[in-house]
């Protein structure tokens, strides 16, 4: 089938050559709006990102209300636009590729913009359902339907055969997905969420699904680095529905396994750049805290989760790894703290049976004990960063080897012993229940730097203060109010305590898992840039579209829904 568009400005729809249907575009100036294959025709929030085969689809088709449509598939720009003919206006929507989920022949219920999926639908003779996803508010992603109906039943399953065969080759689109859901995690409605909220775009998009509930701790862990090699090396997603600490059991096996298959030494900290995974990773945010989630599409949603799995979402995540020596401790692509936050993590796990307050009571716990760690932190900073550590930060306290000339810098560029209530390293942003505003001042998803703030030693009430206002600013906003915090964009940094002082060497919070310090070892921390890919939208090219000022004469259930 081809759509012959001539000089004229009239188009003929054929079948195999038989002319089917007639259609006439008017005036040459609305043809050449509706067939351009100029990007610039189209606003920049209506140009898709998928790259066009060429040609058109164009057919005139009512709404559900009987008004007529033209309806044209752009094959060149990758873009669908909805045209009403009422006769006296003609208005346009234009909806790119990328935010159709799935056209199909039958009507699904759609709750709150999430699809409900009962395996009864009947089928429709004519009438063929778009359906696209969109941006509902700043931050949730909902599914809308588009029903359109066609003049026969041949041209509905023409366009539908069309769509789909070029949906299932975008590049983007996973086809296949490996799902861990733990049952326990959170409030132990991981696998209600996914039934619900996840899986019925995933079943509209045509995505096969092998879901494995976690029957245990690293159940997750074991199973992706055991998986046979014809299923790992077919690995199109890998998708937590659970919290952090799932998705950091995920993370790390399917990056050391990656490692272990391209030969990297992932054990040194200074070994040259890791392999990047060949699939990408999701979450479903089903934990207590979902802070990469949250990071990541600025909200735990789980629909909007979904939605960016579903159509193939894609944005790079920095990674740091943790090493003692030249062994691998630990994966983190969130925050890694140490000090009072260490503290207050591990002193919460005696609480567990207090559900979330534990955090607050042991927070309160650990200010009445206030501990303090003295230590010496070693960092090189990214090439970006234009604050000269030499200019702001304090003298180092007690007897430090390296200033003395006792020890070298160990490939550092600057170092600082000091006593410490806080050292907080920033992978991404960090929102979290208590931080909604992100703890990170500077640092993005994947911009390739570490966010290393040092607060040393503060008092009780100060201490309270400081986290008070990291919960109501957030980094970027404490920053603002005082250009004293030492926070510096590093690429690589290391923590040594001083054990003549600290009777014991305190615990790190690594992504919300507690991580024991070694009291005669330095732990390393360094930072891969853009080693995995998430499905997530990069949020900062999005604009909302603008709602229509002629929307309240509403002549269209297609154009204006
Ligand atoms: N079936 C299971 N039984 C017990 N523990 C499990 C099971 N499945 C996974 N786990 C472990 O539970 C830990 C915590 O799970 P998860 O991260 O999903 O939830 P959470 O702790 O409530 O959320 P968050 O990490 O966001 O605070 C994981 O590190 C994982 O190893």
């Amino acid at each position: 089938m081809t759509i012959e568009v001539s000089k004229d400005g009239n188009a003929a729809l054929t079948i195999d050559g038989k002319v089917q249907q007639s259609l006439d575009f008017g005036t040459s100036g609305e043809k050449d709006n509706f067939l351009s294959t100029d990007p610039n025709s189209l606003l920049p929030s209506q140009r898709s990102q998928v790259p066009g085969e060429g040609g058109f689809l164009v057919a005139d088709v009512t709404s559900p209300h009987g008004i007529g449509h033209r309806v044209v598939f752009n094959r060149h720009l990758n873009v669908f636009q909805f045209i009403l003919l009422d006769g006296s206006r003609k208005h346009t929507v234009t909806f790119r590729i990328d935010e159709l989920l799935c056209v199909q022949d039958y009507s699904v219920k759609i709750k709150s913009g999430v699809p409900i999926l009962t395996g009864k639908e009947p089928i429709s003779t004519n009438t063929l359902f778009f359906y696209f996803v969109f941006r509902k508010d700043k931050k949730k992603w909902r599914l809308k339907e588009l029903p359109v109906r066609f003049a026969t039943p041949s041209e509905r399953n023409y366009w539908q055969s069309i769509i789909t065969a070029t949906l299932q080759c975008i590049r983007q689109r996973p086809h296949k997905l490996t799902i861990f859901v733990n049952p326990f995690g959170g409030k132990g409605k991981a696998r209600h969420i996914y039934k619900t909220q996840v899986e019925p775009f995933f079943k509209m998009a045509g995505i096969r699904c092998n879901v494995i509930e976690t029957q245990r701790a690293n159940h997750a862990h074991d199973f992706v680095k055991e998986m046979p090699q014809h299923e790992w090396e077919a690995l199109e997603g890998l998708v937590s529905v659970g919290g952090d600490g799932l998705f950091n059991e995920i993370l790390s096996a399917a990056i050391q396994r990656t490692q272990n298959e391209a030969g990297k030494d992932i054990n040194s900290p200074t070994a040259p750049r890791l392999s990047t995974p060949s699939f990408r990773f999701g979450i479903i945010g089903a934990g207590s805290a979902n802070s990469i989630v949250s990071t990541v599409h600025e909200t735990d949603d789980w629909a909007t989760a979904a939605v960016h799995i579903a159509i193939g979402s894609e944005c790079n995540v920095d990674v740091c790894t943790v090493h003692e020596n030249e062994k691998l401790l630990r994966i983190s692509a969130n925050a890694i703290s140490y000090g009072w936050l260490g503290d207050v993590l591990e002193d919460s796990e005696r609480f567990r049976w207090l559900g979330p307050i534990r955090y607050q009571w042991s927070a309160l716990r650990t200010t009445i004990r206030h501990p303090r760690y003295r230590g010496r932190v070693q960092f090189s900073l990214v090439p970006k960063e234009t604050q000269d550590p030499k200019n702001s930060l304090p003298p180092c306290v007690g007897e430090c080897p390296i200033c003395e000339g006792k020890e070298t810098a160990g490939g550092y560029d600057f170092h600082w012993q000091a006593d410490f209530t806080h050292v907080i390293c920033c992978v991404i942003p960090t929102i979290t229940p208590f931080t909604p505003y992100g703890l990170a001042p500077f640092t993005g998803i994947g911009d390739g730097s570490l966010d290393l703030a040092m607060v040393p030693q503060i008092s009780r009430c100060h201490n309270m203060q400081f986290m008070r206002k990291v919960a109501m600013y957030g980094g970027k906003g404490l920053y603002g109010l005082d250009r004293s915090l030492n926070v510096f964009r590093v690429e690589r940094w290391s923590f040594q305590p001083n054990m003549n002082i600290n009777a014991t060497p305190g615990v790190w919070n690594l992504d919300g898992e507690i991580l024991h310090q070694p009291a005669d070892a330095a732990l390393h921390f360094r930072l891969h840039p853009q080693l995995i890919s998430f499905f997530g939208r990069d949020v900062a090219g999005i604009e909302l579209a603008k709602r229509s000022v002629i929307k309240r004469h509403r002549k269209s259930s297609i154009v204006y829904k």
